[in-house]
């Protein structure tokens, strides 16, 4: 049996709890993870500002405070919180929207590990829990004029409703016909280094003189559409998503030459001649690494441009593809959870016990954790929750789920049954 927490507001009588912690002036809830007490909630009082975490270190009998990183979920009514796999907390938030009520709380997880050596003070990370498995996303690097942008953009208008595109951060200034939030978030230098230190981005470089990146929100909400992300990296960035594990596709493009890169990096004539020169330094740098590091699964030449977007396709799995088909179509819904429920854990299955005054209602769900996929710092995917009926009167006589008495059970889109 896993561990049940307190619910939020109720007190807590817990003998095991060091004499220093008085659990009488506790709000939030209460895990016990090795010999650090999690107290998450109940310590801020201004709804913007999330739900906060404090840790008890039982061995040294005092507070920390640690640096959260992620996007804290927004405060709710109260929450119950269980401990799984010793890593994280799962929190489940109560009266909140079925898009918001799931959430976890990495403690220990090797995210958090390399974050908390990395930063030489205690880390917890926030994942919001999603119901979507992400399709593999696509990461497309190579020099600035290559033709990148313009193959993407025949990919997203093409296949609007497979790829979604990731709209990086980036402090240079906007081209004439850039809009902000659809080819880049232009951002001060300042508010993007601070959001970096955050641990709100997937990478960050520093490209041509400006700061460039990819937000972990700009991949999660292509991901949650369905969508398959396209992020269109540097080398660097490249790099660095490559050793954050996101599970891509890599692919390089490269001009037929030097000079043809040349002639079409002036030809769009976006850039001073200073800059085109500094473009094309690096350009012999990035034509170097993309072609010998390794790092890409692919490496495509941009001679004719037909030809190349149609091997795009190709090594995409898309010959042939009408191109209106999503390719995961499932959305990031849950339950909603009423405000009053408890949880229990048994074998990576959450028992959710809702209390509901409607006979008729549903009352039981479970929500199965075995293959959880992702975290953070991005979403925790592969969520799957069901109603089950208690009363069932299965051979076993154990806990049965609704449909296998009735086969017919109407469930929504997400397979979620409809109470
Ligand atoms: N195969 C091609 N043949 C000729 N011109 C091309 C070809 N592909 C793209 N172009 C042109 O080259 C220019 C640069 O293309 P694009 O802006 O897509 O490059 P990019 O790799 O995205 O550059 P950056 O990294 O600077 O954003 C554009 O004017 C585009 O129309
Ligand atoms: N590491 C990252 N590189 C990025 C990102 N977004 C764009 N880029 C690369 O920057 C150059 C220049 O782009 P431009 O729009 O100023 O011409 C180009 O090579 C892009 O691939 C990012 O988020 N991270």
């Amino acid at each position: 049996m896993g561990e049940i927490q307190a619910d939020f507001f109720e007190g807590v009588g817990d003998d095991s709890l060091p004499f220093e912690f008085d659990t009488q002036s506790i709000d939030g809830t209460i895990t016990t993870v090795g010999d650090k007490i999690y107290v998450i909630g109940g310590g801020s009082n201004d709804e913007t500002d999330g739900i906060d975490v404090r840790i008890f270190n039982k061995s040294k009998g005092k507070w920390d405070v640690p640096t959260t990183l992620g996007t804290k979920p927004a405060q709710c009514k109260g929450h119950s919180a269980v401990l799984l796999n010793n890593d994280r907390i799962l929190i489940l938030k109560k009266d909140s929207t079925p898009d918001d009520c799931t959430w976890f709380l990495e403690v220990d997880t090797p995210y958090v590990r390399e974050k908390k050596e990395k930063m030489g003070t205690e880390v917890v990370a926030w994942s919001k829990g999603v119901k979507a498995h992400a399709p593999k996303p696509i990461v497309i690097s190579g020099p600035s004029g290559v033709g990148k942008g313009t193959l993407i953009s025949k990919l997203m208008k093409e296949f609007p409703s497979t790829f979604g595109f990731s709209v990086s951060h980036t402090t240079r200034a906007p081209r004439e016909k850039e809009v902000d939030g659809v080819h880049y978030h232009f951002a001060e230098r300042t508010s993007m280094e601070k959001e970096i230190r955050d641990g709100k981005f997937l990478e960050s470089a520093s490209v041509h003189g400006n700061l460039y990146g990819t937000s972990i929100e700009a991949v999660e909400v292509v991901s949650d559409a369905g969508k398959r992300c396209v992020l269109d990296i540097d080398v660097q960035g490249a790099r660095s998503v490559r050793t954050c594990s996101l599970d891509a596709i890599y692919i390089f493009i490269c001009p037929p030459s030097f000079e043809e890169l040349e002639k079409r990096l002036r030809a769009r004539g976006t850039e001073t001649e200073e800059q085109v020169q500094k473009r094309l330094r690096n350009a012999k740098i990035e034509l170097e690494e993309g072609k010998s590091s390794g790092l890409f699964d692919h490496i495509l030449v941009n001679c004719d441009l037909e030809i190349c977007y149609q091997t795009l396709k190709k090594l995409l799995g898309l010959d042939g593809c009408t191109g209106t088909t999503p390719i995961d179509g499932s959305s990031v819904k849950n339950v909603e959870l009423p405000n009053g429920h408890s949880i229990s854990e048994v074998n990576q299955k959450i028992f959710i016990h809702c209390v509901t005054a409607d006979p008729g209602k549903k009352n039981l769900f479970v929500l199965d954790v075995s293959s959880l996929k992702g975290g953070a710092p991005g979403r925790t995917r592969g969520l799957n929750m069901y109603a089950i009926d208690p009363f069932a009167n299965c051979l076993n006589g154990g806990l049965k789920e609704t449909n296998c008495l009735n086969g017919g059970l109407e469930r929504d889109a997400n397979g979620i049954i409809l109470t």
